[in-house]
């Protein structure tokens, strides 16, 4: 079956995928001009065809539209190569949205490049989807601190720009104290609490280069990358400091206060893994808790 060209124009006019064809030159500002948008592409960016034809694509990015893809794009239309990637754009009303962008140029029968076409679809969705996917698989559903699994992920790439570069990874573990007294006497949901209150704490009481994690029930990580011993203490200190203010400030009842047990380990020749320099920090842990808790023990 031959299909006509009006075939193809209906075909293209009423695809559910938004379909833009540009000029082919100028790169440089303005950029090349809309000849042509399908109905989609319309309903898309919310502008009429006849706000959209004769602008530069262009005018739909805006603050958020990331510049490494922007050069990305153009470098493909530069070399005259189709290119697939995603890109924010904001709609007439001011919302930004994520795009599935195609770009691949149109040829004339010799051969020349005549205009460049986009195919496009709306993936905003689908990207916020991903997004909470993602946050729910690495963090801590009560804390929102990162999961174990993630606190291993994260650790395990800075010890090895740790071992490359030569600088000090300090690694701890707090566990806090007698807290199965505070889910007996005040309940579940107060301990939860207290879980929320701890989580608050280290992430105020660290750098925004270090890393929190909860590692499992009351049990919690922190990587100090380019932090020296005494620093570490230093850091952990203030942490014991402030989870006393903080616990002074919430409306918690007094009794569930809680103290934390601290172990520091440093980042050593033989540690190959995180594994090593937290077994470490999780045995000077064990020694706060025999020494009688609320205090910090070391192991290098
Ligand atoms: N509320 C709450 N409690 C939890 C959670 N995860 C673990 N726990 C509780 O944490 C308590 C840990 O008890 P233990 O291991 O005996 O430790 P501890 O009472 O802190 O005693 P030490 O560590 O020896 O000082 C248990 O009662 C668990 O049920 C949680 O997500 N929420």
């Amino acid at each position: 079956m031959v299909l006509k060209q009006r075939d193809f124009r209906l075909i293209v006019e009423h695809a559910n995928d938004a379909i833009v064809v540009t000029e082919v030159q100028p790169l440089d500002e303005p950029g090349p001009r809309i000849v042509y948008v399908n109905h989609a592409f319309s309903r898309l960016c919310g502008y009429d065809r006849g706000e959209i034809v004769g602008r530069s694509p262009r005018f739909l990015q805006g603050p958020q539209t990331d510049r490494g893809t922007l050069q990305n794009i153009r470098k493909a239309l530069e070399e005259v190569r189709p290119i697939c990637l995603q890109l924010l754009n904001y709609h007439k009303s001011g919302q930004a949205y994520w795009v599935e962008l195609s770009i691949m140029p149109l040829l004339d029968n010799d051969g020349t490049v005549s205009h460049f076409v986009a195919i496009e679809r709306d993936v905003t969705q689908w990207r916020s989807l991903h997004e909470s996917l993602y946050l729910q698989a690495v963090t801590d559903e009560l804390t929102g601190l990162f999961n174990r699994r993630m606190f291993a992920d994260v650790g395990n790439k800075y010890l090895n720009l740790a071992r490359r570069q030569r600088t000090p990874l300090c690694v701890v573990m707090l566990d806090l104290d007698h807290f199965k007294h505070v889910n007996d006497c005040y309940g579940h949901h107060t301990g939860d609490l207290l879980l929320q209150l701890v989580g608050r704490v280290l992430e105020k009481g660290i750098r925004e280069s270090d890393v929190a994690g909860r590692l499992g029930g009351e049990e919690f990580g922190i990587l100090l990358p380019e932090t020296a011993l005494h620093d570490a203490l230093l850091v952990v200190a203030r942490i014991q400091d402030l989870l006393q203010s903080e616990c002074r400030q919430a409306s918690l009842p007094a009794g569930a206060w809680v103290t934390v047990s601290i172990g520091v380990s440093m980042l050593g020749e033989a540690d190959t893994t995180l594994d090593c320099t937290l077994q470490r920090a999780d045995q000077a842990l064990y020694t706060a808790k025999e020494r009688g808790r609320n205090r910090i023990e070391i192991c290098i």
